[in-house]
């Protein structure tokens, strides 16, 4: 598949703090690229670095296979539509207003606007002022903005942040028809759920760093299920493998975390071996959540 952006060592430092460091970014043409980390873990800071809003202190990027350059970067941020941190509209204007003027500073024909403002169906708000406009209506109007070039690759920082439920689907909705009509989406996320099933593709940031890329299949694949041995005395059986295991009780049982089969197999010899009763051992379905909170460190999303 090729890629729309590509990025090599991506960093950057703010005097003497790392904020971003040797982000490999590979976001493939045509995906709802779900960008996911806790707050402060870099995802704004690297989404302005590819918009050209924060100059990179290391590294490269190349957006539709041609490197970002001053003598290149017009022509390539032409192709990108974006909305980072607060809806770019003017409150005391109306909705049509506001198409209005980024129409006129784009050069952009009726049928363009028409269309953005279509997509995020706000056609029957447009004569309401902005300022009146509940919060998914802004998001919805900043994408329509963003939209209206007409772009390859749309980029949004945190979209979905302070909206209800069914703000939240409608701009899932709207990503992923935005991706099967051929725009490719890199969407911000510091809530796991709010992205999920709407992202082919995740990349996961946890300080700075890339902690995961690929697909949802491909996160699972990488991690065990946890193991839970039932016994009569988790607390005795959780600190005997504390030493070389991540082990807790949980509802009664001892969690083990990271444990291959052989593994599994010497903690159960062990615990027989110091007398501990065991009742039953079994493997935890994991959630993307569990997932999610073992790559960040506990912090989860
Ligand atoms: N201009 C700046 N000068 C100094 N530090 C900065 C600057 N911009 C961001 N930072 C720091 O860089 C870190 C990453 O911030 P960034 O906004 O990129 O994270 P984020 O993942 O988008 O988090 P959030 O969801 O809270 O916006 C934060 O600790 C922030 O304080």
């Amino acid at each position: 598949m090729p890629h729309l952006i590509t990025t090599h060592e991506l960093g950057k430092t703010y005097r003497n703090r790392v904020v971003v460091e040797g982000l490999d970014l590979r976001v493939p043409e045509g995906c709802v690229y779900g960008f996911l980390g806790p707050n402060g873990s870099g995802k704004t800071t690297t989404m302005k670095m590819l918009l050209s809003l924060v100059r990179p202190t290391t590294g490269e990027i190349h957006v539709m296979g041609r490197p970002m350059r001053r003598s290149t970067r017009r022509e390539l941020l032409g192709h990108i539509g974006s909305l980072i941190e607060a809806p770019p509209a003017y409150g005391h204007l109306t909705g049509r207003e506001n198409v209005r003027l980024v129409q006129r500073l784009l050069a952009l024909d009726d049928r363009r606007t028409t269309r953005a403002v279509r997509t995020v169906r706000l056609q029957d708000h447009l004569d309401k002022r902005v300022r009146d406009y509940s919060l998914g209506m802004k998001q919805r109007l900043g994408i329509a903005l963003a939209l209206a070039r007409e772009p390859r690759l749309l980029i949004l920082d945190e979209p979905t942040n302070g909206l209800d439920p069914a703000g939240i689907d409608e701009i899932r909705r709207l990503l992923t028809r935005l991706a099967d009509g051929g725009t490719t989406v890199l969407v911000s996320s510091h809530l796991l759920g709010e992205i999920d099933r709407t992202a082919t593709v995740l990349g996961i940031l946890g300080n700075g760093r890339l902690l995961f890329q690929g697909t949802r299949d491909q996160l699972f694949a990488r991690s065990v299920p946890d193991v839970l041995i039932e016994t009569p005395e988790p607390r005795r059986a959780a600190a005997l493998v504390a030493r070389s295991h991540r082990a807790r009780v949980d509802e009664g049982a001892v969690r083990l975390t990271g444990l291959d089969d052989a593994a599994t197999a010497g903690v159960v010899s062990h615990l027989v071996r110091e007398s501990v009763d065991i009742y039953g051992v079994r493997r935890d379905a994991r959630t993307l959540e569990d997932v999610f909170m073992d790559l960040t460190g506990g912090r989860g999303l």
